[in-house]
């Protein structure tokens, strides 16, 4: 019999600083195992809807409410990957920090959080994970370009 997959859902939370600022990402350290960095995520709990994962999970990790994020909820982005033997499938969206300089507070689930560029993400997170943010911050890039020529 084919091993149950584990489904977890988060968010990609970014910030800047300046209207035309660099894009920083926010990354969460783990407290326990070999202290990996990922965004924000968890486990989808039975009945909930990734989007509500994502959102709980992000409060309960970061601090950080709904109403403190602008959500895209078209951008999203999937991952693969095996834990233990078990496929694993992780659901990204994309949410903006409103205010540059809300507080994160996290649990006891994290030992460390930053505020980091792509490029110094891409060095603390596992391969696709990073891959991921890549692509998220080209699209961001681009709308960014798009903003700045057209207005
Ligand atoms: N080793 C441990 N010791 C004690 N308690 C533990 C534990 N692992 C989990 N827990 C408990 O589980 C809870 C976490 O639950 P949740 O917070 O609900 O769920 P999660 O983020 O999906 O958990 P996890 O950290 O395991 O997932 P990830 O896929 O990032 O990570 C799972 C594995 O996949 C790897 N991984 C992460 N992203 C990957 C990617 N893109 N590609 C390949 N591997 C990746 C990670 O390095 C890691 O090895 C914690 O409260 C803790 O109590």
């Amino acid at each position: 019999m084919a091993a149950a997959e584990l489904r977890a859902a988060g968010l990609i939370v970014f910030r800047r600083k300046r209207f035309t600022g660099p894009f920083e990402y926010l990354l969460l350290q783990t407290s326990y195992g070999r202290h990996h960095w990922t965004p924000p995520k968890g486990h989808v709990d039975p009945g909930e809807s990734d989007i509500q994962t994502a959102l709980r999970e992000t409060e309960e990790e970061s601090g950080l409410k709904e109403s403190s994020l602008n959500v895209v909820k078209d951008v999203r982005k999937t991952l693969n990957y095996e834990v233990r033997g078990k496929p694993k499938i992780v659901i990204y969206w994309l949410a903006e920090l409103r205010d540059y300089n809300t507080p994160i507070r996290l649990s006891h689930e994290h030992q460390e959080y930053r505020w980091v560029s792509v490029d110094s993400a891409c060095r603390l997170l596992h391969d696709t994970t990073g891959q991921a943010l890549r692509e998220v911050d080209e699209e961001l890039k681009n709308i960014a370009k798009f903003y700045t020529e057209t207005y």
